[in-house]
């Protein structure tokens, strides 16, 4: 314990098992039938469906993004994490622009035993220019880029250009299996805030006291995840609240629903908890892509999905102000809880 400073420690309840259950895993999804014909018959819309409701997590194959794309965005980020602190700290994080590299992230006020690179997938993106509700101002974030790795954001615009894609056909997909319009979302991702992380976890002196990210859920709308390899990430199976390790596979994406499904599907979809776990010798790189609609987006249960048998079970809040909230929790160590979407529940 000497090794490791203290605010990485975590309490005993949230340490990882030594021997995580890893014969279970969440559901794979194969989505070659969107290469069929629009309305030819597949239980495409049906599995979703089931995987979200059931672990609101799964692993998509087959799902058209070419695997050089993938190969190249690793490598940058490898070549990236590699570089000496100065370089990284060149493009680091501050408290005006959340993007770039950052090394001291707290997830539920404990440190993570991580580095990570952020960028928006649009350059500039707006949002908001404080957390304060009543303050109407906005601001342009830019991204920042290494000036001696041009790979890196070359490699970054053509993930972003595929993750969209995936993105918006996995939102279709959603929508049909909630009964809705499989376009009924688009609407609020006109001026969106998606972002993309770079996720580098070193390994640790300690890796049963610490987590690479502490237990949480993810904000957006849905994650679409991109794992290396080596196996860190666990998923908190609904139907008994333990620890699932989830088996790396390579090519396939990890996707999972985000708070942002849980509000608008009034609760059919629940957004699921998830930590990373890290290990004494294998370095780990992870990639989310985070759909996340425009800044202004009230979010709130959707009108088709509420009724007088099942009323809302949410009051609407307003995306960019509850992100910008978050984001001052994630930059330093604070004495109260983060915002949660439970903070909104009827
Ligand atoms: O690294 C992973 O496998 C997951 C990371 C994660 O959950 C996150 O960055 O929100
Ligand atoms: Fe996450």
């Amino acid at each position: 314990m000497g090794q490791v400073d203290p605010a990485f420690i975590q309490a005993l309840e949230h340490r990882p098992k030594p021997h995580p259950v890893s014969a279970a895993n969440i559901p794979t999804i194969d989505l070659s039938p969107l290469q069929l014909p629009p309305g030819a018959p597949s239980g495409l819309v049906s599995e979703i469906g089931d995987a979200c409701r059931d672990w609101g997590f799964f692993q998509a194959i087959n799902h058209g993004v070419p695997s050089k794309c993938r190969r190249e965005i690793e490598s940058a980020s490898r070549k990236f994490f590699a570089l000496p602190k100065e370089e990284k700290r060149k493009v680091g994080r501050d408290e005006e622009n959340p993007f770039g590299y950052y090394d001291g992230e707290h997830t539920k006020n404990v440190r993570d035993w991580k580095e990570v690179f952020d960028f928006a997938v649009k350059d500039p993106v707006v949002v908001p220019a404080s957390h304060v509700p009543d303050d109407v101002e906005v601001k342009e974030l830019f991204n920042k880029w290494p000036e001696n790795l041009p790979e890196l954001r070359e490699a970054c615009e053509e993930h972003i250009n595929e993750m969209e894609t995936l993105a918006f056909k996995l939102l279709e997909l959603i929508c049909l299996s909630l009964g809705l319009q499989k376009d009924r979302l688009n609407g609020f991702f006109n001026d969106q805030t998606s972002r993309v992380r770079l996720n580098y976890y070193p390994p640790c002196p300690a890796p049963h006291l610490t987590l690479g990210v502490g237990r949480h859920k993810d904000t957006g709308v849905l994650t679409i995840l991109a794992q290396d390899d080596v196996a860190g990430l666990e998923v908190k199976r609904k139907t008994d609240g333990e620890w699932i390790l989830v088996k790396p596979s390579p090519d396939a994406y990890i996707i999972n629903v985000g708070d942002i499904i849980q509000v608008w599907s009034n609760d059919k979809y629940e957004s699921v908890e998830h930590r990373v776990v890290v290990n004494s010798d294998k370095e780990r790189f992870s990639i989310p892509y985070f759909l996340y609609p425009s800044h202004y987006t009230w979010v709130e249960p959707l009108e088709e999905l509420v009724n007088e048998q099942n009323p809302a079970r949410f009051k609407r809040y307003n995306w960019g102000k509850f992100r910008a909230t978050r984001n001052r929790g994630n930059f330093k160590k604070l004495d109260v809880e983060n915002i949660q979407i439970s903070h909104f529940r009827i």
